[in-house]
């Protein structure tokens, strides 16, 4: 038998919560063989699929190593923890879970620091008056490192820490933080405020494909099957099918509709007897179905969608090109 292709998802939380249901709805349903403890699952149907479930940070080295084809992490973890993430692994796809910015917070009392250009300033004078450099408690050292760069920050120190970063600065134990925040309650809660602008990432839970992993043709061919699931899936959420019949329709009218209210037809259309298929996004439906029946149909259902399958795959395509690279 030959090397299994390997999935890693996150073993916990509500990371590990989503990324299931993000599977089964693209009908890919995970299951682990030997219960909640078991950090090896499958997928049904999928043979030579080794699931593995790892905490998100593992994800990213695994994936940077080439020991997981494709994983489920978030992409803080994947610029941290991945040197020259962009040419080791491609962020296939945006899951639309697991936000989270990675922040540059001050204590709120620091009235006069409302951006990364004043911090400069005051980190200058800091290291004068307290004969050491300002220190930033973060787990995010390359990030941090990078970000302060770029603006220009040469006189502070990292302090690595390794969880209860915002409590950092009350303890004593660094001035500022550079960490992730979802709601800002942590924050908030912790006397401290980001920067205007001291947004660093923007982050959420993405599909990553690694470069170095073993891409035979068998594991080529499993991913295009997984992408496929998911890209009939993610195209069927951005459309409702709606249907109609009626004589008066025609190409003119189908061209309206499409610059109008971004209507796709799949089917091509309408039919000898005026039938058509539509797919339409969600917030256009209402202004579709009136623009369809003030031209004569009489009646416009619409349906929701659980597959489109089309003959192109942009998520399979997106991993070709980058393992060509
Ligand atoms: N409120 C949140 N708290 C923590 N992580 C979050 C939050 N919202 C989104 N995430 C994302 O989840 C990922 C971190 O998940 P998790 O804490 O399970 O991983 P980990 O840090 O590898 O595990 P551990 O904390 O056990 O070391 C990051 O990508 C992070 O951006
Ligand atoms: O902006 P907020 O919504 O307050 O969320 C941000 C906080 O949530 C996370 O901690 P969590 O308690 O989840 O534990 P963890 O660090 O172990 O992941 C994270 O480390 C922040 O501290
Ligand atoms: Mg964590």
């Amino acid at each position: 038998m030959s090397a299994p292709f390997v999935l890693a998802v996150p073993s916990k939380g509500r990371l590990q919560e989503n990324t299931e249901a993000f599977f089964a709805r693209a009908g890919l349903k995970l299951s682990k063989a030997g219960g909640a403890r078991d950090y090896r699952g499958t997928i049904a149907g999928l043979d030579n699929v080794e699931v593995a479930y790892l905490s998100a940070s593992e994800i990213a080295s695994q994936l940077a190593r080439g020991f997981a084809h494709l994983g489920v992490t978030g992409e803080d973890l994947v610029r941290e923890n991945i040197a020259d993430a962009d040419t080791r692994v491609s962020l296939i796809e945006g899951l639309g879970f697991g936000y989270a910015d990675v922040v540059v917070a001050v204590p709120q009392a620091w009235i006069d620091v409302r951006t990364m250009a004043d911090l400069d300033d005051v980190t200058t004078g800091f290291r004068e008056q307290h004969h050491m450099r300002m220190r930033v408690a973060t787990k995010f050292i390359n990030l941090t490192r990078a970000f302060f760069s770029s603006h220009g920050i040469v006189d502070y120190r990292i302090v690595e820490s390794a969880g209860a970063t915002e409590g950092a600065p009350a303890a004593g134990a660094a001035e500022l933080i550079v960490d992730i925040t979802t709601t800002g309650a942590t924050l908030a809660a912790n006397g401290l405020r980001v920067l205007d602008d001291g947004v660093m990432l923007r982050s959420q839970a993405n599909l990553v494909a690694s470069r170095d992993a073993d891409w035979s043709p068998q594991a080529r061919e499993t991913a295009r099957v997984i992408l496929d699931h998911i890209a009939a899936r993610a195209r069927a959420t951005k459309y409702r099918e709606v249907r109609t019949r009626f004589r008066q329709c025609d190409a003119a009218l189908l061209g309206e509709a499409h610059s109008r209210f971004g209507v796709e037809t799949p089917f091509g259309g309408p039919t000898s007897s005026g039938m058509l298929t539509l797919h339409c996004p969600p917030g256009q439906l209402y202004a579709l179905a009136s623009f369809l029946r003030d031209h004569g149909a009489e009646t416009v259902s619409v349906g929701s969608l659980d597959y489109v399958f089309d003959r192109e795959n942009p998520l399979f395509a997106k991993l070709e090109t980058f393992l060509r690279r």
